[in-house]
């Protein structure tokens, strides 16, 4: 009888429950359930759902009970840096608030005349982005200092969920080096960093790693879902765990194309050096300690954006075709610019940054959706020019995994742009990842080889050539 762990892969845009097993060697996905999520404005703040998102998380587990499956393990995965503060009762101090809220402007720079940001990432290697739990401790310390006097707990969503389901408190590492608060050699709470910042340490929780057994659900949760499961910690952030499943480790660059893309490289030691500071690279935590050497690309968070301007008149897949027909439009933007983050219209604030700077401005969802995805491609080519001028050697593969990698138009542009052969898939490798973390903390996989190795077999992965094609 095979062992049956869920994955619950939790991304900025969509949720999903994914049942994993070994069978004749080869690993089997099944969805049992998938839900929307998405940032909505909550008073003064844009929030995510926990509530909701939990309750999606039960309505899975559910699921499972109606199809006569009882799944040995559960593994949680969601985006990084947000978290909520839990008061001396467990209670919430706040909502989850989003990495996209506008409370982290200027936090940065201010944090900088406390730490300088040349010590900031020598301690902890992780890339400046505004948004980074440690400005988001520092605004509620600033702006709204009896909640951090109230807190407790400090949870991490993933964390959080954990903690409803069995009762226990951790943070998980991979998620917790995207706060910008773990020391990248010690591997533990940078302590020096949180008593200069007046952040009180006490209410970190221990750090545990992927593989870890928490424990199993609590006795209510026994009683209304009819089983219990072991849960398990995978890297609980979602790109750490999509890296797991990347097909091609050696000698090959990594997109994890989601809401998000982020490009890099797997790396066996923190890279703090200064040409990786100005680029912005990043050495989040990753499985066995490994680490991962990437940056967060804006992603298709801009045609998310875009379909929803389009009031979703257009599928991802007809935003595409539309793209396809537009093939003598050229305007290219940065799509790391801060106006992309969180503007009120994606397609308006497109317009202008080409008039801004004297392009030819799109005027139908074809050319607006090829600006995107044009952009996209010229920000990863430029991303592994970077890659290989700190590592100074050239790499021959990308591969493309999560949802993006079913944009056939985009991976041939990567293809095209960087002149190297791209492999898209899998799909849902986040999930795969969380589940290959769970097999091998229930035993069912010896190690991280043998488990890229049966992810290898197991999934589809489409080859693209470069076409000799460059954008202008
Ligand atoms: N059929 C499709 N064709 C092209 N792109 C697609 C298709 N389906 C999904 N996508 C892309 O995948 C993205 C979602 O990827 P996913 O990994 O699920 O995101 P997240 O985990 O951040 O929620 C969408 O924003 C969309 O751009
Ligand atoms: C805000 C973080 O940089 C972001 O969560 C990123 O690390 C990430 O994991 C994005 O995952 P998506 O699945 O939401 O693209
Ligand atoms: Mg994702």
């Amino acid at each position: 009888m095979p062992r049956y762990s869920i994955a619950v892969d939790i991304g900025a845009s969509s949720g999903r429950l994914i049942l994993g097993y070994l069978e004749d060697g080869l690993l089997k996905l099944e969805e049992i359930h998938r839900f929307e999520n998405k940032i909505v404005k909550k008073g003064d703040s844009f929030c995510w759902e926990a509530d909701k998102l939990f309750q999606e998380i039960k309505n899975g587990l559910k699921k499972c009970v109606e199809l006569g499956i009882q799944p040995d393990s559960i593994g949680i995965d969601t985006w990084a840096v947000d978290f909520l503060l839990l008061d001396e009762n467990n209670q919430p101090l706040t909502e989850a608030v989003s990495y996209r809220d506008p409370r982290t402007d200027g936090m940065m720079e201010e944090v900088f005349e406390l730490f300088s940001k040349e010590r900031l990432y020598l301690e902890t290697g992780i890339q400046f982005q505004k948004f980074n739990t440690i400005y988001q401790l520092f605004s509620i310390k600033k702006n709204n200092p009896e909640i951090l006097e109230k807190a407790k707990s400090f949870l991490m969503i993933p964390d959080y969920f954990n903690y409803l389901l069995t009762g226990k408190k951790a943070n998980e590492y991979t998620n917790a080096t995207s706060t910008q608060l773990v020391n990248a050699f010690t591997k533990h709470w940078d302590v020096q960093i949180l008593d200069v910042l007046g952040i009180n340490k006490e209410m970190f929780q221990e750090i545990k790693t992927p593989k870890t057994i928490l424990g199993t659900l609590s006795k209510e949760l026994v009683s209304e879902l009819g089983f219990d499961l072991q849960v398990i910690l995978p890297a609980t952030h979602d790109t750490g765990s999509a890296v797991i499943a990347v097909p091609e480790e050696d000698e090959s660059i990594y997109i994890s194309s989601g809401t998000w893309s982020l490009i890099g490289v797997e790396n066996y030691f923190p890279i703090c050096v200064t040409k990786a500071l100005d680029y912005n690279f990043t050495n989040e935590g990753g499985i066995d300690y490994q680490y991962r050497f990437l940056k967060n690309i804006m992603g298709l968070w801009m045609i998310q954006e875009v379909k929803r301007n389009y009031n979703d008149e257009y599928s991802f897949a007809q935003l595409v075709d539309l793209a396809r027909e537009a093939r003598d439009y050229k305007a290219i933007v940065n799509v790391n610019d801060d106006r992309f983050l969180k503007p009120e219209n994606m397609i308006d604030a497109i317009m202008n940054y080409c008039i801004e700077t004297q392009q030819q401005v799109p005027n139908t969802p074809g050319e607006v959706a090829k600006c995107v995805f044009d952009s996209l491609a010229v920000s990863y080519q430029e991303a592994v020019s970077e890659i290989e001028e700190i590592f100074e050697k050239k790499f021959t593969k990308i591969n493309v995994i999560g949802g993006g990698c079913q944009n056939e138009m985009l991976n041939q542009l990567i293809a095209d742009v960087t002149n190297k052969e791209v492999f898209a898939g899998p799909v849902e490798a986040t999930a795969i990842g969380n589940i290959a973390a769970q097999l091998m903390a229930l035993g069912e996989i010896n190690d991280i080889k043998e488990a890229r190795s049966i992810i290898k077999d197991s999934f589809e992965v489409k080859k693209y050539l470069p076409a000799q094609q460059v954008i202008s």
